[in-house]
């Protein structure tokens, strides 16, 4: 078997840093240099004739993703310094002939991106035989935060298409082994390398783990479970980024201080301080759900203590959110479990049986219904709709790699202003 390529993909949006990104990338084993539809967008040409002098012993991949206009994008990018183009396989038959015509007349060769592609294997078959060099079995960002796999694309198309296979969609290492076991030559890694604070240890490991293919049992996750590891390894802080600013709580905190809560909720709606629906809710619970509890936001009587802290933790309930008032701090505190309140008073409620179990709520301004996920930590508490729950985890997991590198790039030496260009990305008025 011919040693697979390794491409890296910069999918940056400043050409600095992508070309830092790619200097240690390199190093690390990376065969191809991609600059990135965003690169593109952002830079323009000027990002491949950059990266096509700056690395002369690489291959420049140019992600166009063409969509018309194939001659004239194919020569552009070949004039920059590209040596491969993308076009996007879904193109009109006249666009990806010309985008061939052109890519023959000035000596490149054209990557057919298959992203949304509706029958990937019928489209693949078609592009080949109209010239395209390279077909991407590509499954792209946006469509992997809802589950979608590059692999299983690949497994549809290899040994059935008379083109070399390429694929793409993030891969890391243990994926990137597993498609070249199953056939790909090309591998096309982005995030999980250029979000990494080291990106030449993480490329070194996808470069190790494809020059000794191996398909390795997936391992078999409950949908739950998938969704509690992806909460379980962000910050709430995290997940409203990935909500675009929504789902945040207001005006409630952490009685314990560096604590954390990740679980579906059962909801609680309780009357003035009645005490009794939230500790039935205890016993409703599973273990790791978040018990969350609307009190009209009243302040002055506590429908949560001690006795029931206790009786949760012993539940194995993950934690408690109350919009509303609780008591008991310091024992609270001494077991360290998670709960969240707007306001601690010493006074106790009644258990008058009045209120519901488990239907949608208001709480600190967010609706919750049962089911809906709740991130909380010190930084406040998120709800995420249940439906989402996936997607959510999956966009805070990116964001939280974003971070990894931007702190990486801080802890060198340079501002956050200057690695998130500011100036460049105020918007304009
Ligand atoms: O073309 C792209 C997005 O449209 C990316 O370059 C490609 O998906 C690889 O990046 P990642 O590994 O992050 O998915």
């Amino acid at each position: 078997m011919a040693t697979p390529t390794l491409q890296v993909a910069l999918d940056l949006l400043d050409l600095d840093r992508a070309v830092e990104i790619a200097a240690e990338a390199v190093q690390g084993g990376a065969d191809w240099i991609e600059v990135g539809t965003p690169l593109i967008k952002s830079e323009g040409m000027r990002a491949v004739r950059t990266l096509r002098e700056r690395f002369p012993n690489n291959e420049i991949v140019a992600d166009m993703k063409i969509a018309d206009t194939g001659a004239i994008e194919v020569e552009m990018a070949a004039k920059s310094g590209a040596g491969i183009v993308c076009i996007l396989a879904d193109a009109d038959d006249a666009v990806i002939a010309e985008a061939v015509r052109s890519a023959r007349k000035y000596g490149v060769r054209l990557m057919a991106d298959l992203i949304n592609v509706s029958d990937p294997l019928a489209r693949a078959r078609e592009v080949a035989g109209l010239g395209v060099d390279y077909i991407n079995a590509h499954v792209g960002i946006d469509q992997q935060m809802i589950g979608r796999s590059s692999l299983d694309l690949l497994h549809r198309l290899t040994g059935e298409v008379n083109a070399p296979i390429a694929v793409a969609g993030g891969l890391d290492a243990g994926t990137a082994s597993a498609a070249v076991a199953a056939g790909a030559t090309i591998v096309i890694v982005g995030s999980n390398i250029i979000k990494a604070a080291d990106v030449t240890a993480a490329t070194r490991r996808v470069r190790e783990a494809i020059d000794h293919p191996e398909i390795r049992p997936r391992e078999k996750e409950s949908p739950d479970a998938v969704i509690r590891r992806l909460f379980e390894a962000v910050s709430a802080p995290n997940v409203t980024d990935a909500m675009h600013r929504k789902g945040a709580m207001a005006g409630i905190i952490s009685i314990c201080g560096r604590v954390r809560a990740v679980g579906p909720a059962v909801t609680v709606r309780t009357v003035s301080g009645d005490w009794a629906k939230p500790v039935e809710a205890i016993d409703i619970a599973r273990p790791g759900d978040v018990l969350v509890i609307s009190n009209d936001g009243r302040k002055d009587i506590s429908p949560w203590g001690e006795l029931a802290t206790h009786s949760a933790k012993n539940r194995r309930l993950a934690g408690i959110v109350i919009d509303g008032a609780v008591r008991d701090v310091d024992d609270i505190r001494e077991m360290g479990f998670p709960v969240f309140a707007t306001a601690t008073v010493p006074n106790a409620g009644e258990p008058l049986g009045l209120g519901e179990i488990n239907t949608e709520i208001l709480c600190c301004g967010q609706e919750v219904r049962p089911g809906d996920w709740i991130v909380a930590d010190e930084s406040g508490v998120v709800v995420v709709p249940r439906e989402r729950a996936y997607e959510i985890g999956r966009r805070a997991m990116e964001v939280r790699k974003t971070e990894e590198r931007i702190r990486e790039e801080i802890r060198r030496g340079r501002t956050l202003s200057e690695v998130s260009e500011l100036l460049k990305w105020e918007k304009r008025r």
